[in-house]
């Protein structure tokens, strides 16, 4: 049965269509996926759905009945929740009662709420206690939190908008585990995802957005990511092969779709970065880090295998130690109160609040280096205003203007123009955090290709990741990172960027 028809949506902002005509349904007990490029208006669309905007025309029915909340409050009465791609839950609260805000029982006593939250937290497989507060747990569990109140609603219809961008494949499969319950229980699941290869293991159907309509609305077993990136940008995708591009592609249903991704350049023989023995105390126990001119390393592991803590010691942001650490020759310090000598690399992380961009500012503003009250010189800002333009242009960001607020693009669009600003000033070794979280397939594709240029120029990476799709197709190799160790080193050389993503995950699955 039918439990929710949406008829002829249309949403505008500003002078922005978004959604055009959008028309779908999802039948009870199933799991729906919503696809589109960074802007195509997913999130519009989630939002929609749970009330948290209305559309400018069109209408929703839930299990027959006439829906058009009127807020999300007005939408969870009916049973609808959403799970938001930023939530930022009050630091405030404890774990139980952020579980349970907005339900009957929120305003129970704590030792009441503690049990039930216990049971929930299970379920979405959150090792957090019920009495921590928000503030203290990390901002990529805030997501679990919010799947945990959801099943605390008596929730008939839930959207998940871009929950998995933060997860660990393990994480991805527990998800997928309460999407399947949901789904047994006769409750449907809008989940919207860029990560495509997992998104098509858990959902039943999936709906492509592009340009504003459904484009695309057929049974994911009839799709491969290949195919469902394909159709998601609306033709052929770049997407890398294998790591050898002299190497012929192996021949794949998908080859008619699949344009191969021009080859990373090789990294040089000479050693940008050398940390012997790097331990940080109760959390590293000793680490080698070698890496080359221009090369990119990347790191993974689960929340307690050490791998943040060794990213931490190397941007100065945690203390720690080591037998020897050298950049270019120099030896450096990991103690970050070493002043000169430590060590300190660049880091950037896709996190809203660390962008360190003022969501008001204009996007022109946004990628000016310079102070904007020292462009005296016409040619200059010129020159200025056509790099903004260009790197606009280039990375498609989706926006009438330049004049446009920095705040009102999509995410991943944020994202983009917020590493694009961080690269231009990138230099030497650095350290970035999950440098596509959120990005669509073209996307991914643009930030490698900022990380190619600047390799080229011999900047050296190291990129922290849960994706692996995106440590397969952006390092020369991998690092599982498993008790305060690096327990295994994939290269992924010359080998097929599908298989490197098959070892990366088996080898963590392994080291959990
Ligand atoms: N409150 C707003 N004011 C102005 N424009 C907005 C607002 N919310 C969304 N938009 C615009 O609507 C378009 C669709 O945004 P939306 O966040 O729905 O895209 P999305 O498909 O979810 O993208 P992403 O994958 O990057 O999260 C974008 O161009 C965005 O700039």
């Amino acid at each position: 049965m039918t439990l929710l028809q949406v008829e002829g949506l249309t949403k505008s902002f500003g002078g922005r269509r978004v959604l055009r005509d959008v028309c779908f349904s999802i039948a009870e007990g199933e799991i729906v996926g919503l696809v589109g490029t960074n802007g195509a208006g997913k999130s519009t669309l989630g939002d929609i759905v749970a009330g948290i905007t209305a559309a400018d025309s069109g209408m929703m029915t839930l299990q027959g009945s006439p829906y058009a909340p009127l807020s999300a409050q007005d939408a969870r009465h009916v049973g609808v929740g959403v799970v938001e791609q930023l939530v930022r839950i009050d630091p405030e609260l404890t774990v139980a009662e952020a579980v349970f805000r907005g339900t009957p029982q929120a305003g129970r006593p704590q030792a009441e709420l503690r049990r039930q939250a216990q049971v929930l937290l299970t379920e979405v497989s959150l090792d957090a206690d019920p009495d921590a507060l928000i503030g203290e747990l990390p901002h990529f569990v805030h997501p679990l939190v919010e799947t945990a109140r959801v099943l605390a609603e008596d929730t008939r219809l839930v959207v998940l908008d871009e929950v998995s961008a933060v997860l660990l494949p393990s994480e991805v499969t527990r998800l997928h585990a309460v999407a399947g319950r949901l789904s047994r229980q006769g409750r449907g699941v809008l989940y919207i995802s860029h990560r495509l290869p997992e998104m098509l293991e858990v959902v039943d159907r999936v709906l492509v957005l592009r340009e504003g309509r459904i484009a695309l609305d057929c049974p994911s077993a009839s799709l491969d990511p290949v195919r469902l990136a394909a159709e998601t940008v609306g033709g052929p995708v770049s997407l890398p092969v294998r790591r050898d591009p002299s190497a012929p592609p192996p021949s794949s249903p998908a080859d008619d779709v699949r344009v191969p991704a021009p080859a990373r350049p090789a990294p040089s023989d000479e050693v940008a970065l050398l940390v012997r023995n790097l331990r940080v105390p109760g959390r590293v126990e000793g680490v080698d880090l070698t890496l080359r001119q221009g090369e990119v390393v990347g790191l993974t592991g689960d929340r307690t295998s050490g791998v943040r803590e060794i990213a931490g010691a190397l941007t100065g942001e945690l203390p720690a130690l080591s037998d020897q650490a050298v950049l270019h020759g120099e030896p450096r310090s990991l103690d970050p109160s070493a002043d000169a000598a430590a060590l300190r690399l660049p880091v950037y992380r896709p996190d809203a609040d660390a962008y360190g961009v003022d969501p008001g500012e204009t996007i022109a503003r946004t990628l000016t280096q310079e102070a904007w009250g020292t462009l005296t010189d016409l040619r200059k800002e010129i020159a200025t205003l056509r790099g903004v333009i260009n790197t606009v242009h280039r990375l498609d960001v989706k926006t009438m203007s330049i004049r446009t607020t920095f705040g009102a693009l999509s995410g991943g669009d944020q994202h983009k123009l917020a590493l694009a600003r961080w690269m231009a000033s990138a230099r030497d070794v650095v350290v970035l955090h999950e440098p596509t979280r959120g990005l669509d397939v073209r996307a991914r594709q643009q930030v490698r290709q900022l990380l190619d240029e600047a390799t080229a120029h011999g900047t050296s990476v190291v990129v922290v990741s849960v994706d692996p799709d995106e440590l397969a197709d952006f390092c020369d190799r991998v690092g599982i990172v498993a008790g305060g160790r690096v327990a295994r080193w994939i290269d992924t050389g010359e080998l097929a960027v599908d298989s490197v993503r098959e070892r990366i995950v088996e080898a963590a699955t392994a080291a959990a």
